[in-house]
């Protein structure tokens, strides 16, 4: 079968493929970790706000983070891939057409900076993962123990995110090549602070960090980003349902939802792409669509894949389908999460819920309980942990916060589900957690291991909140899940 490329395009059906001429688009853009969901979800954007707007300058150049997979699948495809749309109807196929250039982060780190310094660059976006910012857990901030980002600011070829993006403002600096907008599109709260933090915190680690941060300053913004689209890992099944349809085989592929959204902060110095012509939402705060979003669609997600992981369910869609798991995550996002809730112009809390929860219910994704339950020292922060304390100070019961919570620490510490089968949950945080536990027995784990994954002492000493962990924990062993997640539903 022959490969998707630039020599193959005009044999894929008219029907997938773009008006716009890859040929003709210029590179405005850089993107940090071209992972699936970039490819998903910002680049289709910018490929319609080129549609929309008719300016073809906001190609992307394309850095992969930790190694060359993704730019071997797509440089011999000239940058181009295929996104399935997949509903309960069908799938639709387009051939997106905008990524120009992949780079090899780690071993092309000259031309990854030269990019970033390139005048014609005025975007740099990021979707590199919770883990990749290198944040302290207990504090939110740029751990600056981190022996990596120690490396990168003595002046190794940068490997950290934070270490090359800083590096690529200084060299931007140095070309005097003007304003630039840094666009986090991660999962993670108040994100375009808190990367600009980060980076403002490498700085201060810089044998004169001083003139480039007093230049940062001045020159470069981070607009927050609030970005929603269910992008899961592609399977070879769906690869080769892509050749069927395509006649073309396409290994950097991706699959997702209909639905998409992106709210971006309002804080340009430099020209963008017309990213509202294509749907975006530019407006000048967006914390409370983050923090909607995060609480409610992120906390549920969390919810369904830990106690699904534990109850050896495979897919969200699975998940979801359980009357005992959808009924624990309505009342988590209804009756805990409202409450905690800025009111949001023009958003019915209620039907975004139920929204939320028929997507995850789409049958056509295989969103694996393994992969959204992964990094969960990193996530239950956002999720879960703030919904827990505000309804605690609101004198409501986070049952089913704390139910979450106590499933997520099952995953790691006990790495067994309830058929007795082993566990893969991935987290960083994993093995200080387990060291930090391994003399407790039951639920005496729960405040050891929750320290060790950083979270705050204020919320540990607060017994009403770990009391309700542990008395989760241990029902969960005892009762199983989905006997604990009634209960916790019913409040
Ligand atoms: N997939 C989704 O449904 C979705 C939806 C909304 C937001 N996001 C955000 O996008 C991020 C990426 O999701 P994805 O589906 O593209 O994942 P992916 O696994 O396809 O890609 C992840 C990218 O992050 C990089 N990365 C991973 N760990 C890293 C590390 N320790 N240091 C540096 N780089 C690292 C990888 O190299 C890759 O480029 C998520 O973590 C989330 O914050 C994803
Ligand atoms: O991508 P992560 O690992 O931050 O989180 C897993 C999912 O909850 C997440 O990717 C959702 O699918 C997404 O946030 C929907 O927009």
């Amino acid at each position: 079968m022959p490969r998707l490329n630039l020599a193959t395009l005009g044999s894929v059906p008219p029907w997938a493929r773009s008006t716009l001429d890859p040929r003709d688009l210029a590179v405005g853009i850089v993107h940090l970790g071209i992972g699936g969901f970039h490819r998903a979800h910002q680049a289709v954007f910018t490929e319609d706000a080129m549609l929309a707007s008719g300016q073809t300058r906001w190609a992307i150049s394309a850095v992969t983070q930790r190694g060359p997979r993704v730019r071997d699948e797509l440089a011999p495809q000239d940058g181009l891939y295929t996104v399935t749309t997949r509903s309960r109807s069908g799938a639709g196929y387009r051939v997106v057409p905008v990524v120009r250039e992949v780079i090899d982060g780690p071993s092309q780190v000259e031309t990854a900076l030269d990019r970033i310094a390139d005048p014609a660059v005025s975007v740099v976006t990021l979707t590199v993962t919770e883990k990749a910012y290198r944040l302290d857990p207990a504090q939110g901030r740029l751990d600056t123990t981190d022996p990596d980002v120690r490396a990168d600011a003595a002046g190794a070829p940068p490997q950290t995110v934070v270490g090359r993006l800083v590096a690529g403002l200084r060299r931007r600096q140095a070309a005097g090549a003007g304003a630039l907008a840094v666009v986090c599109c991660d999962n993670l709260p108040d994100n375009g602070r808190l990367l600009r933090r980060a980076v403002f915190a490498f700085c201060a680690l810089l044998p004169g960090g001083d003139g480039l941060a007093a230049w940062i300053a001045e020159h470069v913004t981070f607009p927050s980003s609030m970005v929603d689209r269910i992008v899961p890992a592609t399977t070879e099944a769906e690869r080769a349902e892509v050749e069927a349809a395509l006649g073309v085989r396409d290994e950097a592929a991706v699959v997702a939802e209909p639905f998409g959204q992106w709210v971006i902060e309002d804080d340009f110095r430099s020209p963008r792409p017309a990213w509202e012509r294509a749907g975006a939402l530019v407006v000048p705060d967006v914390r409370p669509y983050e923090l909607t979003k995060l609480r409610t669609l992120n906390a549920c997600h969390s919810l369904l894949a830990y106690a699904g992981v534990l109850a050896g369910i495979g897919t969200i869609a699975e998940a979801v389908a359980v009357p005992e798991l959808q009924a624990a995550a309505r009342r988590l996002a209804q009756c805990e999460v409202r409450p905690t809730l800025p009111v949001t112009e023009g958003l019915d809390h209620h039907r975004y819920v139920e929204t939320v929860l028929d997507r995850f219910a789409n049958p056509a994704l295989q969103h694996t309980t393994q992969q959204v339950a992964a990094d969960g020292s990193l996530k239950v922060g956002p999720r879960l942990l703030g919904t827990a304390a505000d309804g605690l100070e609101l004198s409501t019961t986070p049952a089913v916060a704390t139910l979450a919570i106590a499933a997520w620490l099952r995953c790691v510490l006990v790495a067994k589900a309830d058929d007795g089968s082993p566990l893969a949950v991935s987290d960083p945080a994993a093995d200080s957690m387990r060291t930090a536990a391994r003399n407790a027995t039951g639920a005496g784990a729960v405040r050891p291991a929750l320290a060790a994954a950083g979270v705050s002492g204020a919320l540990l000493d607060e017994g009403r909140f770990t009391g309700l962990v542990e008395s989760w924990y241990t029902q969960l062993a005892a009762a199983g899940v989905r006997a604990t997640a009634r209960e916790a539903a019913a409040g």
